[in-house]
């Protein structure tokens, strides 16, 4: 079939809500495209205008990690949009023919994910529909977002269920702030991401319910379980920031263009670090906030500070309130440079009083109760005279 005399269809791809996806030859410039026809039910008469919305929005996109639209008109009553051909699978196929996914490929998905969002956001385009059926890989592995645009409408939350109820894929990683009907924005692209990340990395969402209104609760109110504690062997770096990710407000997120830099930088190893030898108990935690100074590693201390930001003691402090928000289960020590648990922040113990102290606070004790008793005394001496 010849579309719009040019686009020879040749095999389905795949299929979405909107339409039908074709592998292609463009005649014209003889090279393979993919042509996604909007489907003609003429049942929805909205339909038309959010698939040409969608060609426009990704049309003004020209990014490594964004899949390129290339041409989009109407050919016997039927809409089409032509784009990149991407040779290989989507996330969504990839978890389902490998399970979870390594760490060092989460971190290239994590990483050319959030680079397509910062060029998508930088613009003013907030996705609103990230999802690994949405994610497509390339044979190299390069990873581009594809379907901007379709999810804009559907900014209400009950944009992300059918009417009787069901979840959709949408709402596994609907944010907390659509879940409660505010409008969508960058850091919601980021929660959404954090929910793929998450379910790339676990083999499963970060919550799942059997009603759409539970998951949405889920998503204003639950934290999520960390991922290690269900099975993934992320390094504590990667876990903890992919956590802050999943922050229930918005402004304690880390934005795509951070997260692509942090991600970039190789943070997420989580390199495991010498413990200080000579410090042991005194004040652990400056020992070792010191040592991550410049390390360019641990969780949370990336968290919605650019890389340039990072560095200082006090400033690792104040961005690194994640390890509140999430309290990962401490591993047996042997599983240091294991990327176990027991490296950096997650390892801080409360600070215990060293032996002067205690022994001054001791004595201090003594002091009051021993200068009470003499001035009872005195008390009962002066009342047997008078
Ligand atoms: N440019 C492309 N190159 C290669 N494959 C593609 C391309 N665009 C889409 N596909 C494939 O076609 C499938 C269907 O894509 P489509 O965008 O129609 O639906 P979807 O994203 O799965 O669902 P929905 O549109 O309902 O969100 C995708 O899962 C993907 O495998």
């Amino acid at each position: 079939m010849l579309v719009a005399d040019r686009y020879r269809l040749q095999t389905v791809i795949g299929r979405g809500g909107m339409g039908e996806v074709w592998q292609a030859l463009d005649e014209v410039l003889g090279r393979p495209v993919a042509v996604k026809l909007l489907l003609n039910d003429g049942a929805d008469a909205s339909a038309e205008a959010r698939f040409r919305l969608e060609a426009q929005t990704s049309a003004r996109l020209n990014h490594p990690h964004v899949v390129g639209t290339l041409d989009f008109g109407s050919w016997e009553d039927r809409c089409f949009l032509v784009m990149e051909l991407i040779d290989g699978d989507s996330l969504a196929d990839e978890l389902t023919a490998g399970g979870p996914l390594a760490p060092e490929r989460l971190a290239q998905v994590a990483q050319h994910s959030a680079e397509g969002l910062a060029a998508a956001h930088a613009q003013g385009i907030v996705h609103r529909d990230v999802k690994p059926g949405n994610l497509l890989s390339d044979r190299n592995g390069t990873v581009r977002i594809a379907d901007f645009g379709i999810a804009r409408f559907v900014d209400d939350p009950s944009g992300a269920l059918t009417t009787t109820g069901q979840i959709v894929g949408t709402g596994l990683y609907l944010a907390p702030e659509r879940a409660i009907g505010t409008p969508a924005s960058a850091a919601s692209d980021m929660y959404s991401l954090g929910c793929l990340l998450y379910h790339l990395a676990v083999g499963a969402p970060p919550f799942e319910a059997p009603t759409a209104t539970a998951l949405l609760y889920q998503h204003v109110d639950s934290p999520p379980v960390p991922p290690h504690q269900r099975g993934a062997a992320l390094p504590p770096a990667f876990e903890t920031y992919l956590l802050s990710m999943l922050a229930k407000k918005p402004e304690e997120r880390p934005t795509a263009r951070q997260a692509a830099d942090w991600f970039a930088g190789g943070a997420w190893r989580g390199a495991p670090e010498p413990l200080p030898p000579e410090r042991p108990a005194a004040f652990p935690s400056q020992g070792r906030e010191t040592q991550q100074t410049g390390g360019g590693r641990s969780g949370g201390q990336g968290r919605r500070r650019a890389p340039e930001q990072r560095g200082t003691g006090s400033s690792r402090r104040r961005g690194a309130p994640a390890r509140a928000a999430v309290t990962p289960t401490p591993a047996p020590a042997s599983g240091a440079g294991d990327g176990g648990w027991n490296t950096s922040v997650h390892r801080v113990p409360p600070r215990r009083p060293g032996l002067r102290s205690s022994l001054r606070r001791h004595f201090g004790v003594a002091a009051v109760v021993g200068g009470a008793a003499l001035f009872a005394l005195a008390l009962l001496v002066g009342m047997a005279f008078f």
